[in-house]
């Protein structure tokens, strides 16, 4: 199943011109405020009829103004999940799941033993007699997933659906939406957090004024200095690593494609794949392989480009192996003072790394 958008749409003051398309799995939509996000999402819902469009969802064509095709909104196969569940503040848990449920074409409608599955999934099962008012924030969002699922969409769209959340609720869900995007189902994830979609996402789209500026696997994305605007400080890179071995001393040392990176022992077995984040900020450069020094992980590399920084910086794009780029922020008197420029050979100081997302299995 996937999704393929072509969308183009005037309102007032903004223009939507966006194409792209999202396979199984979490397609994170990011940008900053009034980028198109929702706009662009409830286009594929059908809560807003494009001036121009194409929309098809796994072969079904839900939109195409060419031809005069618009499905009505029931009847695309989408499980939209909102910032706020808005769940049915008069009818139990499960009878929101159940309205959920009703929503489902009749050969497609989830028996008895999906319906539990879905509930132990979300871990909602004690609360299926509770009404809405009196669940927490995060427990609404999970019977709002739940609601979603049971109608069996052929496409999820989540817009921000952690964003009224606190981090403790945000980390509590966290590991749901991850059982949510193993069970192949596109999702269209609509979010402002780069640590959130470093977690979930396997590929990006970048908005900027109605227009995709970049899209793609998120480590490519995420490493693009195109979307340094759009991410300011949170700008930074994704690396796959692998736990080679235990250290006697209590670090842990990965192999990624760029080459050993050693973090503090996660609690995994060796063979258990990650995925790291390393944030431009957090990386250094030398010309020459430095020694005396304190830093851990100190990766080669090759300039590939350099990019001014909205900020004033400059953002370098190193290549470290055929299938491995970070970013690096330093300012432009340090690029001057070390001559830096496309081609050069360095070595980049990781001052950070975090583990984004320890891979499911
Ligand atoms: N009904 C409308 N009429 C006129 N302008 C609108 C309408 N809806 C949205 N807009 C404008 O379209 C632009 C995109 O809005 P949209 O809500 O899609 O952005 P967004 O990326 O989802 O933003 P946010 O992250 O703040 O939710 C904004 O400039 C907004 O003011």
């Amino acid at each position: 199943m996937s999704l393929s958008a072509t969308i183009h749409h005037r309102l007032p003051g903004f223009t939507l011109d966006a194409a792209f398309s999202a396979g199984p799995g979490v397609t994170a939509l990011f940008g900053r405020s009034g980028a198109g996000k929702t706009t662009l999402v409830n286009a594929v819902a059908g809560l807003l009829r494009p001036d121009q469009a194409r929309i098809d969802a796994g072969g079904a064509v839900l939109t195409d103004t060419a031809r005069g095709i618009f499905l009505p909104p029931h009847q695309r196969r989408i499980g939209y999940v909102f910032q706020d569940a808005r769940l049915f503040p008069h009818l139990s848990v499960s009878g929101n799941l159940e309205y959920g449920a009703r929503f489902a074409p009749r050969a497609a409608r989830p028996s008895r033993a999906r319906y539990s599955e879905i509930v132990d999934m979300l871990g909602i099962g004690s609360l299926l007699d509770r009404r809405p008012g009196a669940l927490s924030g995060g427990e609404r969002q999970r019977v709002a997933l739940g609601r979603a699922i049971l109608s069996a969409p052929h496409l999820l769209l989540l817009d921000e659906p952690l964003a009224a959340l606190d981090e403790a609720r945000k980390a509590e869900i966290l590991p749901y939406l991850e059982r949510l995007r193993d069970l192949g189902l596109p999702i269209l994830y609509v979010s402002h957090s780069a640590s959130e979609i470093a977690r979930l996402a396997g590929h990006v789209v970048m908005l900027d004024g109605g227009r995709v500026i970049a899209a793609g696997a998120a480590g490519d994305v995420l490493s693009d200095p195109a979307t340094a605007t759009a991410l300011g400080q949170e700008t930074g890179a994704l690396l796959a690593g692998e736990i080679a071995a235990q250290d006697p001393d209590g670090l842990t040392r990965l192999s990624t494609p760029a080459g050993s990176v050693w973090v503090a022992r996660p609690d995994l077995p060796v063979g258990a794949k990650l995925r790291l984040r390393i944030l431009a900020r957090d990386v250094m450069l030398a010309t020459a392989a430095p020694e005396g020094i304190s830093a851990l992980n100190i990766l080669a590399g090759k300039i590939e480009r350099i990019d001014p920084a909205p900020d004033g910086s400059v953002l370098v794009r190193l290549r470290l192996g055929d299938d491995a780029a970070i970013l690096s922020r330093i300012t432009e008197r340090s690029r001057r003072a070390l001559d830096l420029e496309p081609g050069m050979p360095v070595h980049a100081l990781l001052k950070s790394v975090s583990i984004a997302e320890i891979a499911p299995g």
